[in-house]
């Protein structure tokens, strides 16, 4: 078992890279602690595999170094490494039984095979392939033989750290959950690390306790899915996560005030005082998760009057699409939450209101920071939160 490290990690598929795109991974630098069940979430060709891929062994990185527990192991072949990896299309022996497939890696080390058994049995148990054991993997169903090769990775008690790479893609979605359960169960009794790549919210919140949200070669944001969800540090995490995403819109300070169009954005005095101190600027984002946008019974004075574009009815909510200074925005109403016609009045409350310059975050300073949660603790809509990071 053990810690992974990246250090000034990089890669590059191209023979003279000249510039920063021309990396798949682009300088990172990274842990995953011992025993953490983390989540490695992007979109399609962000870098997901080539970083599992680096780690693993199968490629060497460009620049940097990987360490696990402080040693350097660039240099050592995949098998020296002792990393399971889990594919997104199973690796079976097709001809082999169930039990033999289990077997094999153990058998690969020379373990003795009263405990072999007793491991393999161990695992079948868990992934509920006990009655599986003597048929050949070449019957088995796709999700059957994808257990299959989970079980591959967790039978070696040395391994230092599992990594799965879009496990669940062949799964039937009734059992994608399942089979989540059944990670995050084997994770609490294994105490192995696992990094579980996916481009799937849903999935890495319910598997991992931290996430790293990659886009363009870069971790952007290492959290909690709360952390994710409340104060995405990057706009990327703002847009990734949540259903629907972070609404933004550009905004301009000037004379101590933030402004779209003709209105005053409010935003925590702070943040007025971080802006303040680097002078005007035009291009200022301004994030708001649509859970957070106030949107009052009727008119009022302190409100913004917008035009109702459409609202949608998911059931148990609905989303109420407006347009603000010609930006389309999202919010979120609750179910017994009047629906607005024609006109809605909303708000930003100042503690959700965020500010983006370059796309990354504006921080609070951390006596702001703790002054602000002591504040919105009460006002915090956790459960709703938590909810929406898992539609
Ligand atoms: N063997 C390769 N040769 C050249 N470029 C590659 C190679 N493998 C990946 N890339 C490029 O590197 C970037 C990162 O790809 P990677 O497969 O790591 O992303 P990913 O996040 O895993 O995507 P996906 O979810 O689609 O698998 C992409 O631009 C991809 O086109």
């Amino acid at each position: 078992m053990a810690e992974i490290t990246l250090n000034a990690l990089a890669h590059t598929y191209s023979d003279s890279p000249t510039k920063p795109e021309d990396y798949a991974i682009r300088q990172m630098q990274h842990v995953w602690h011992q025993g953490g069940a983390y989540a490695l979430l992007g979109p399609s060709g962000c870098g997901k595999s080539t970083l599992l891929n680096i780690i693993s062994g199968l490629l060497e990185p460009s620049d940097g170094e990987v360490l696990f527990d402080g040693k350097r192991v660039n240099e050592l072949k995949p098998e020296e490494r002792n990393i399971a990896q889990v594919f997104q299309f199973p690796v079976v022996y097709d001809t082999m039984t169930v039990y033999d497939n289990l077997a094999f890696p153990l058998r690969n080390i020379g373990v003795p095979s009263h405990k072999i058994r007793s491991k393999v049995l161990e695992v079948a148990e868990i992934l509920e392939l006990s009655d599986q054991l003597k048929r050949k993997a070449k019957g088995l169903s796709a999700d059957q033989k994808q257990k299959v090769s989970m079980g591959r990775g967790l039978v070696r008690d040395d391994v230092s750290a599992i990594l799965f790479d879009e496990p669940l893609t062949v799964i039937d979605p009734q059992l994608k959950w399942k089979l989540r359960r059944k990670l995050k169960q084997i994770h609490e009794q294994f105490n192995i690390t696992m990094v579980y790549v996916t481009h799937d919210q849903l999935e890495a919140s319910t598997f991992a306790d931290k996430i790293a949200v990659m886009y363009d070669g870069q971790i952007v944001q290492f959290g909690t899915p709360r952390e994710l969800f409340e104060n995405p540090a990057h706009t990327f995490v703002g847009y990734f996560i949540g259903s629907p995403g972070m609404n933004f819109f550009n905004a301009t300070f000037s004379a101590g005030s933030l402004s779209f169009g003709k209105h005053v954005i409010s935003i925590h005095s702070s943040l007025a005082n971080h802006l303040q101190q680097r002078g005007d600027i035009t291009d200022v984002k301004v994030g708001i998760r649509p859970e957070f946008v106030h949107v009052w019974d009727g008119f009022n004075d302190d409100a913004y009057e917008v035009e109702v574009d459409y609202v949608e009815d998911l059931g148990t909510y609905k989303i109420l699409s407006f347009i603000f200074n010609g930006i389309t925005m999202k919010a979120r109403l609750s179910e017994d939450q009047k629906v607005p016609v024609g006109k809605a009045y909303i708000s930003f409350p100042e503690q959700w209101t965020k500010l983006y310059i370059d796309e990354y975050l504006v921080e609070l300073g951390s006596e702001a920071q703790s002054e602000h949660e002591s504040e919105h603790r009460s006002e915090s809509p956790s459960q709703g939160s938590e909810e929406a990071v898992n539609e």
